[in-house]
Formats: C-alpha cells, structure tokens, sequence
C-alpha cells in the first residue's frame, strides 16, 4: 500500500519498466498539441540524481491535461521546467515545444515573452508567493501589460479581473496586504493574476492543496469556468483524484520520475492498467459504501472510483 503522508513512500506493485500508451491517449492522438514535452530529463547538478527521465506528454490544445503521482515523483519540477523556473541545481534536458519554438532553446528575451503572455502558473500555498509588506494593488499592477501605474485603466482591469474570479469585494481585497486576506482570496487574486495577460496555457501546481476543503471546490469550480469560458489549455498537477476526474480530460502518471500510463482520464480512471497506478488509485478511492449513490459521485461515470467521493477521500501526499 502507499504509505500516506510519507514523502518516501512507495507503492507495493512491482512496476515493469515499460510504459504503457494507451490508444486514444495524449501522446499518440494529438495533432496539434499546445505543448509537447518530449524526452525531458532532469538530474541534479551535484550527484547526478535523477528527479525526472524521458517525460513525453503532449497538452492537446484546449484540454486539461491533470498530471498524478504519489509525493517526490516529480510533478512540480516537471512543471516548472517547463517554464525554466528550476534553478541552477537542476541540469535540464529534452524538448518542451509551445507553438513550434523549443522554449528550453530561447532567448531570455522570447522565454520571457511567453512567462509574460502565453504561459501562466498558479501554486499551491499562494499566500507564499505574494510580497508579505506589498499590497495586492502593487503587486497586481506588475502583471498588467501595457497599463501605467496608477492609471484608470489599470484599476478598471484589476477590478474587472477580480470579478471574473468571484472576488465580492475587490476594492478591499486590493488595498490588503497578504496577510489580509483568506487562502482562497489569494489563490483567487493568484489566478486573476495569471489571466491577466489572457495566457494560452494554465500550469496549475496543486491549486487547491492548501485550502480547506469547502474553498477547494469552489477554487475548483473557478477554475473550470475560467478553462471553459477562456478556452485555456490546462496542465494541473494534484493529489486529489476528485478534482482531476472533474476537470482534466486525459491524465499522466507519474512514478519515480518517469511515465508509467497516461491516457484519457476516463480510460485511466476506469481501467488503470498499470499496477502502480491502480495502487494510487486504490489508495485514494478507498472506502466501499459512501456515495453509492450515482447522483451525488462520479461512480457510475468512473465504476473503479465506486464507493469514493468527497467525503472518504484520502490525499496521496505528504
Ligand atoms: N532543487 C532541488 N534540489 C534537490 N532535490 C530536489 C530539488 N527539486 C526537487 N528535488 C527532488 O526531486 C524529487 C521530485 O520533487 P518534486 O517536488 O518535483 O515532486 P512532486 O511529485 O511535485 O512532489 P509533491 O507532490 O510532494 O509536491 C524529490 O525527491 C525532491 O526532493
């Protein structure tokens, strides 16, 4: 069994070697992918260890791409690779391909074009990654393009951003300091932010992990309204089964820094093949009488997740 709660733990299923690509999954039907990793290794500088090895998986233009695995497998490196966000300690190789250009291979100048534009992420803990003695006003004025300080259009888009998020009372929420303001707000304020430049992509780094479960279905419901109404690519790394059956279209597994199975995430839910990722599953689906109930659970959509929901789940992670 997975041992949860432990950043060591690893599933008993012995795992074969061999990846498993199932038909229909992203890596071999996308035709034109928004993003295509190809190959991506990373090891650390200092021992040579490996966090990840030979990743390929594409986001297929207008999906949600949810990426799983149990804690230490990789997902958050893999993620912010991507937008070579890892620091000096990490030695990077491969391809990550968005709209034809290699960005492991840019310029500063175009890699910060698509930080700046194309691509968003949100992380978990958002409070952390706001300036603890800024505002939120200063600090969201930064992530406007083209809009001067203080100017009322600036204001104007701030609120309106605010809005689309379901900030009530945006006024407040951007003369606050950090420390001001709720889990929830943050990671709302954190997503207004990242929409701010109208991104293509939305890396989503456990989006919901540090708010308490009421709030995590409404930053979840958020964010499929603004995948929907944005037509946004999405790549969301999380612990929560839940969330990725609700919002992500296909679904990576990850173990020990390499693929073990990805496909649709119906197929994957429905039919794990791999034994580790029918281990994860277990893990999380656990339980056997609780939201039977097909109305209120996705059990009759996702016959192996019966008998889960909200309500049993367990988060595989530290
Ligand atoms: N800068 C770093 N220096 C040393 N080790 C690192 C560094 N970044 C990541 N690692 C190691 O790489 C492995 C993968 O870490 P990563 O955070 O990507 O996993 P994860 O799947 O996102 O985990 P979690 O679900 O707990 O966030 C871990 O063993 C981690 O300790």
């Amino acid at each position: 069994m997975l041992e949860i709660g432990n950043r060591n733990a690893t599933a008993e299923a012995q795992v074969p070697p061999e990846i498993l690509h199932r038909p229909g999954g992203t890596q071999t039907a996308v035709a034109d992918p928004i993003l295509s990793i190809r190959d991506l290794t990373l090891n650390l500088r200092s021992s040579g260890a490996q966090i990840a090895s030979g990743i390929n998986l594409d986001i297929p233009r207008g999906s949600a791409v949810g990426l799983i695995g149990e804690s230490g497998s990789g997902k958050s490196s893999i993620c912010l690779s991507i937008l070579r966000l890892l620091g000096q300690s990490i030695d990077v190789s491969g391809e990550v391909q968005f709209n034809g250009a290699d960005i492991l291979q840019l310029a500063t100048r175009e890699l910060n074009a698509i930080r700046r534009s194309q691509i968003a992420m949100v992380f978990q803990d958002p409070v952390s990654h706001l300036n603890p003695v800024r505002t939120i006003k200063s600090q969201f004025k930064e992530c406007l393009i083209g809009a001067a300080q203080g100017s009322v259009v600036a204001n104007a888009q701030m609120l309106s951003l605010l809005a689309e998020v379901g900030i009530r009372d945006p006024e407040r929420i951007l003369a606050a300091y950090p420390h001001e303001i709720s889990g929830g707000q943050a990671q709302r304020v954190m997503l207004a932010m990242a929409l701010s430049a109208s991104p293509k992509l939305l890396i989503a780094d456990e989006p919901t992990t540090a708010l308490d479960v009421r709030v995590q279905a409404k930053v979840l419901e958020l964010l499929r309204k603004v995948r929907d109404s944005r037509r946004l690519s999405l790549l969301m790394v999380s612990h929560d089964l839940d969330a990725v059956a609700d919002l992500c279209d296909h679904v990576v597994v990850l173990r020990h820094g390499h693929v073990v199975e990805q496909g649709s995430t119906r197929n994957i839910l429905n039919n794990p093949r791999h034994p580790y990722t029918q281990t994860l599953l277990r893990a999380f689906f656990d339980g056997t009488s609780a939201l039977d109930n097909a109305a209120n659970d996705r059990s009759a959509e996702f016959p192996s997740a019966r008998g889960t929901g909200v309500t049993q789940r367990r988060m595989i992670h530290a």
